[in-house]
């Protein structure tokens, strides 16, 4: 698989406030966490970059790039070209999915787990075909913060398939010891219209409902981060952001590692996936999950990189797609944390919400 690949060919594109980071060419390929973590331990890799799935056991997408250069500034933004979904095909159909998210309702009330995140995907066929650094350059234009990500989990699974997409939610930062967090969890649409939408900005920041749903992901964190951190600063109530689409629930979490030889990619996989994306308590959300999804590959994963000297920076894989071969057949994702006080129909609308971040990008006209 790595010949047909020049060592000047990006496989990896993460941009966001941070900068730009790329891997550039491919050295070896691991679906695999726990070997490339060997391997980047050993010093027989200098980084790795790409894409872990939700499922552990399920085959992750790393690559050994030959470089790594990373630029101050984030991703040019660039306009969406107009397409057209010649076929767009809701798995499962809204109805299911708000059906499903009533039967988790009341497995939650039985008290069978606390919270857990349900998401539908859909499969859509686009024409014209999508070329890799426009959509990788819309993404990027739909957001404040610039963020996006492309990663060639072709070059692992050997199909010509890339996962793209605009992921606000950094599960972690490491720069030497200090560690970052930056959860999101609890939403509320966007509205074109500025009254409206600041008004579901502050309706959001007092939602019970919202906090409890993020309080899962903060504890969660918390418990994960403690036996390898000291100085752990989690505030108490979380801060209002916004993307192109959705205000969310964030809070800022920052800590120093004990033991530095722990790494970002260790890190990713000790923390993924949270409960922004499965649940609490973990097993039974991922066992329900299991039960009543079709497996969500590197949706709901985590896409980032890690060096040599175990820095790195890993995002939740939300607002994403997965795009084939052919460059117009995708699968895209979204999900919404179900918890005892939510909303059947209010779910439904979040998960089409979240869509349109992917959509808009596509140039596709989502109203
Ligand atoms: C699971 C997704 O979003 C997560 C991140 C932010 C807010 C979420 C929520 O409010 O449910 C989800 O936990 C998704 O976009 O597919």
């Amino acid at each position: 698989m790595a010949s047909s690949y020049g060592a000047d060919d990006d496989v990896f594109v993460l941009s966001g406030p941070h900068g730009t980071v790329r891997g550039r060419g491919v050295g070896r390929t691991f679906d695999d966490v726990t070997a490339a973590r060997a391997a980047l331990a050993s010093g027989s890799v200098r980084a790795i970059t790409g894409a872990i799935p939700f499922d552990p056991s399920d085959p992750a997408a790393l690559v050994a790039p030959i470089s790594l250069p990373a630029e101050p500034a984030p991703l040019a933004p660039s306009s969406p070209v107009r397409r057209r979904a010649t076929s767009m095909i809701a798995r499962p159909d809204p109805r299911t999915h708000r059906d499903r998210v009533i039967g988790a309702i009341k497995r939650i009330a039985d008290g069978e787990l606390d919270k857990v995140v349900l998401a539908r995907a859909v499969d859509i066929v686009v024409e014209p075909a999508v070329d890799v650094p426009e959509l990788l350059a819309a993404l990027a234009g739909g957001n404040s913060d610039r963020n996006a990500f492309a990663v060639d989990v072709g070059a692992v699974f050997g199909d010509d398939s890339w996962l793209l997409g605009a992921s606000p939610e950094m599960l972690l930062r490491r720069r030497g010891r200090v560690v970052t967090c930056r959860p999101y969890a609890g939403s509320a649409p966007r509205s074109a219209d500025p009254t409206v939408d600041r008004a579901a900005a502050r309706a959001l920041a007092a939602s019970h409902k919202d906090q409890s749903e993020h309080r899962f992901v903060v504890d969660y964190l918390r418990d994960r981060l403690a036996p390898l951190c000291s100085d752990l600063d989690v505030p108490s109530t979380p801060e209002v952001h916004p993307t192109g689409e959705v205000w969310h629930l964030a809070t800022p979490i920052r800590a120093t590692l004990r033991d530095p030889s722990i790494t970002a990619l260790d890190l990713a996989s000790a923390l993924s996936p949270t409960p922004a994306v499965c649940g609490t308590p973990t097993d039974a959300a991922a066992q329900l999950i299991r039960e009543i999804e079709e497996p969500r590959g590197l949706y709901g994963g985590a896409v980032g990189w890690c060096d040599a000297s175990g820095d790195g920076q890993w995002m939740v894989t939300i607002r994403c797609l997965h795009l084939g071969a052919d460059r117009r057949s995708l699968r895209t994702w979204a999900g919404g944390g179900i918890v005892a006080q939510s909303d059947p129909q209010d779910e439904l609308d979040e998960t089409t919400a979240k869509l349109a971040t992917v959509l808009r990008a596509l140039g596709i006209d989502h109203a």
